[in-house]
């Protein structure tokens, strides 16, 4: 069963995560000597990437031994507001004067597919073309049940490698590029960010319903004790058990 972490407020929730966050950061760099983290996009994280570069928390991390992924990525350009390379620039990286070598992004000036081979290709490099396991995986969760970009009933779902592929949204006419949920589950720790009331119906599909990974992609993630999720009581309104 996964860890469910429920705080009242969005403000505890983050303050929850960022802990989360120091100590698997602290953890594998005493037992690794460096903290691979593949970091998620959206509307949720921009706070609590704030939160980590603020200072209270800048102080607990060794930020140079740090190496940040992402999770997905929109096919914009990454200068374009839509850009979760350019919202974890200015939340995170910028105000803690991450080094470039530590930031490993998608190319989206390729083609989507171009772009996800590239992104998959370096992830590998990156990894000494061993098992690719991130130290930690930060998600979040769409009121559609969509977590990273594995989107309902696109063909992303049904991929059985650990890598990164394109997806096209239909309803959207656009591409993001995303992790498989196979990498995903190769991480040590995987926590969800999932907050607001807007929120309570996917986290308990996702938990809590039978399986049905087309309309619930989130299902796809695994569920044992070093998957957190950090929710707050309206998002969690809705767990029954
Ligand atoms: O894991 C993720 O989830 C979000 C959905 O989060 P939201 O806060 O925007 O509702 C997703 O779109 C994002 O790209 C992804 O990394």
């Amino acid at each position: 069963m996964a860890t469910l972490n429920i705080f009242s407020t969005t403000d505890e929730v983050l303050t929850g995560l960022a802990d989360f966050f120091v100590q698997s950061a602290t953890e594998a760099i005493a037992e690794r000597e460096r903290f691979t983290v593949a970091l998620s996009g959206g509307s949720s994280p921009k706070k609590l990437y704030e939160l980590l570069a603020s200072a209270a928390y800048k102080e607990q991390v060794e930020w140079d031994k740090v190496y940040f992924f992402f999770g997905d990525e929109r096919n914009v350009p990454d200068t374009n507001p839509d850009s979760n390379a350019l919202m974890v620039k200015k939340a995170l990286f910028d105000p803690l004067n991450i080094a470039q070598q530590q930031i490993f992004k998608v190319n989206t000036l390729h083609s989507p597919d171009e772009a996800a081979k590239e992104y998959a290709y370096d992830i590998k490099a990156f990894f000494n073309h061993q098992e690719v396991v991130f130290d930690l995986v930060l998600l979040g969760l769409g009121d559609n049940s969509h977590t990273a970009s594995l989107f309902p009933h696109t063909d992303i779902l049904h991929d059985i490698s650990a890598s990164v592929e394109p997806v096209f949204l239909e309803d959207q006419q656009v591409f993001r590029i995303s992790f498989t949920a196979l990498l995903i589950n190769q991480a040590r720790y995987i926590a969800f960010l999932v907050y607001g009331q807007g929120k309570a119906e996917a986290v308990h599909h996702v938990l809590e319903d039978e399986r049905n990974i087309e309309e619930y992609p989130a299902q796809l993630i695994r569920t044992d004790a070093d998957v957190h999720w950090f929710l707050d009581e309206p998002a969690a309104s809705l767990i029954k058990k």
